[in-house]
């Protein structure tokens, strides 16, 4: 198998994990990427199983519509049974690096309201320890530079990512060449500087399941 039929996989056997946990008013929190995209296309086929979706992205809202399915504003729902999203990377404590589709801070957020959180990946994610991706950090655009500079005092080296605006009207900022030992307080410091919206690991919420496509079928972690 390639990594999109992975991917595919991956997606599919999401779909088997949630449909026992929907009822009619579920609201099911859907992520951004390749492999979320090919998650809506198979949720599409259960359309009758859930009320709706709160979406992390304004792309994905522009598909989950099109297959129409309804997608509400995360301040309208009281909950969020499960949220379904892929990542570039993930450690064996299903610690994650987001962001590589620039939608880190509302998977963030989705993610922090979901009751449970099922993360979708090919095994080209899985790593014993986290930084190989360069980890994105969504930034207020006039901090930029200063927080450059603070990224470069934790050890980082950061690079604009030049042409991108985040649906928050924000920048990204992708630090290469950090090895996350400690993910929680990597997190944490980042966040702490000022002009940070917030960063793409996931390791104060990591994800609840882990659904892992290797060639030898689709593993649960
Ligand atoms: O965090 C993300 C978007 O911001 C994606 O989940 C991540 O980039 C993985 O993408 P893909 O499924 O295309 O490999």
């Amino acid at each position: 198998m390639n990594q999109d039929e992975l991917k595919q996989a991956v997606a599919k056997k999401a779909i088997d994990y949630i449909l026992p946990k929907l009822e009619s008013d579920s609201i099911v929190g859907v992520g951004t990427g390749s492999t979320a995209n090919y998650f809506i296309d198979y949720l599409a086929e259960i359309k009758g199983h859930f009320d709706g979706t709160v979406a992390s992205s304004e792309g994905s809202a522009e598909r989950l519509k099109q297959h129409g399915i309804p997608v509400y504003d995360l301040n309208s729902v009281d909950s969020v049974v499960v949220y379904v999203d892929g990542a570039d990377e993930t450690n064996p404590q299903r610690e994650l690096i987001k962001g590589g589709g620039a939608a880190l801070t509302r998977e963030k957020i989705v993610a922090a309201v979901a009751d449970e959180f099922v993360c979708i990946a090919d095994g080209s994610k899985w790593v014993e320890i986290l930084g190989g991706f360069p980890l994105p950090v969504e930034v207020i655009p006039m901090a930029r530079a200063h927080v450059g500079r603070e990224l470069l005092k934790l050890g980082g080296n950061p690079v604009y990512r030049q042409g991108v605006v985040t649906d928050n009207g924000n920048e990204i900022i992708d630090v290469h060449g950090l090895a996350i030992t400690d993910a929680k307080q990597m997190e944490q410091d980042i966040n702490q500087i000022v002009g940070v919206v917030t960063n793409g690991l996931f390791a104060a919420r990591p994800a609840d399941v882990l659904l892992l496509g290797k060639e030898s079928g689709v593993v649960q972690i």
